[in-house]
């Protein structure tokens, strides 16, 4: 990795360095001149600053993306939807026409991809990132799959002799704006150093978590706890209201309390007002149950309450509301077809 170590110059504003679990990992990174902290801007003795990669420009994908562009990085784009591209060229970013090409271009690659099916496709498929890659390169999945899928990904990655990361986030639309999401990582430790100035562009707080596939059940685990805890707050909100109670009210009155949560406050006025504003897409909060379900199930761990908030979902998802918010599970509660008078 020393070929990325040496090339990393990303600019990093002070406001975008809060809490880093750790000091930045790099003595050149800390004694190039301020000169060297523009992308734009290297001195003889600084070598190029390095090329950093972006696929998958959803919910995530683009506000991720978008700080690292912001913060002076050099950043090469691909979504498979293009137009989804735009806004980021607009702000600077070189676009390129598959992964592969992302990877043959840039040192370090990242990843926001919907699901595992769509992870090992971009990684490993026709034109996929793999293709691009050889050894001095790293490649990042930040999208929350399976740590089986993590290791089939992170297998064929290693044997382009580049590095792999696993490293989901913790954190959703507004924290990605933000740059305050939380990375749960795993693998190439080499690589979680060299990135590690990425990761504090974008996120508030990071983990490293050992082998492959610890950062993807990590994530899976606070995901399945996040499910059920929207699963039961809806039953709440639904109960209160038909015994005559204010929803209003008991969002308050949670707030409050020892279960108060954000995600509470954050969700509950808009859910009692049954508007459903998309940050995380329901369908992807039920395939993290899913996925939750099935590590559980790989170590014959009972996990009853998350299989029913799993239900929930999946009937959300029969009513059409795979696209809403998550907090759009309530509806699965609520009476279909009200009966005739
Ligand atoms: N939203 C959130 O709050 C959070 C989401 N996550 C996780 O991050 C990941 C991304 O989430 P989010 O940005 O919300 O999701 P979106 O649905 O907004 O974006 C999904 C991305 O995956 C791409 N994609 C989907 N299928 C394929 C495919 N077959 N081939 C190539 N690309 C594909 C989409 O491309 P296209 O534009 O062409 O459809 C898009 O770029 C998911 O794993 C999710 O669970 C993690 C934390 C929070
Ligand atoms: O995976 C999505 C997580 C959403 C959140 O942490 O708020």
């Amino acid at each position: 990795m020393a070929l990325l170590c040496s090339t990393f110059v990303p600019q990093i504003p002070n406001h975008f360095r809060r809490n880093p679990i750790s000091s930045f990992p790099f003595k050149s990174f800390f004694s190039l001149s301020p000169k060297a902290f523009s992308s734009n801007a290297v001195s003889k003795e600084d070598k190029a600053p390095a090329r950093v990669g972006f696929l998958g420009l959803g919910i995530m994908g683009s506000p991720m993306a978008q700080n690292l562009i912001k913060a002076g990085c050099d950043v090469t784009v691909w979504n498979r939807t293009k137009r989804k591209c735009d806004p980021l060229i607009s702000l600077g970013a070189n676009y390129k026409q598959s992964p592969e090409e992302v990877t043959s271009f840039c040192d370090v690659t990242f990843a926001m991809l919907a699901d595992p099916e769509s992870a090992v496709d971009v990684a490993l498929g026709k034109n996929g990132a793999a293709n691009g890659l050889s050894p001095g390169k790293g490649y990042v999945d930040v999208s929350t799959v399976d740590g089986v899928t993590s290791k089939v990904i992170g297998k064929q990655v290693k044997a382009t002799g580049a590095l792999f990361l696993e490293a989901p986030v913790s954190g959703s639309k507004k924290p990605a704006e933000d740059g305050q999401l939380i990375f749960l990582t795993a693998g190439d430790k080499a690589l979680y150093e060299t990135v590690a100035p990425f990761l504090d562009i974008m996120g508030k707080s990071r983990f490293y978590l050992g082998d492959i596939g610890n950062g993807a059940a990590m994530k899976l685990v606070v995901n399945m706890i996040m499910g059920s805890m929207m699963a039961s707050f809806s039953e709440g909100l639904l109960l209160s209201e038909k015994v005559g109670l204010d929803p209003s009210v008991l969002v308050e009155v949670v707030s409050q309390g020892a279960i108060s949560a954000p995600m509470f406050s954050m969700k509950g006025p808009s859910m009692v007002q049954a508007t459903y504003p998309t940050a995380f897409p329901l369908k992807h909060q039920q395939k993290d149950m899913r996925l939750a379900l099935g590590l559980a199930e790989s170590v014959s761990q009972p996990t009853p309450i998350a299989a029913a908030a799993n239900e929930l979902y999946k009937v959300a998802k029969s009513h059409g509301l795979s696209d809403q918010d998550f907090s759009a599970v309530m509806e699965a509660l609520k009476p279909r077809f009200q009966p005739p008078n």
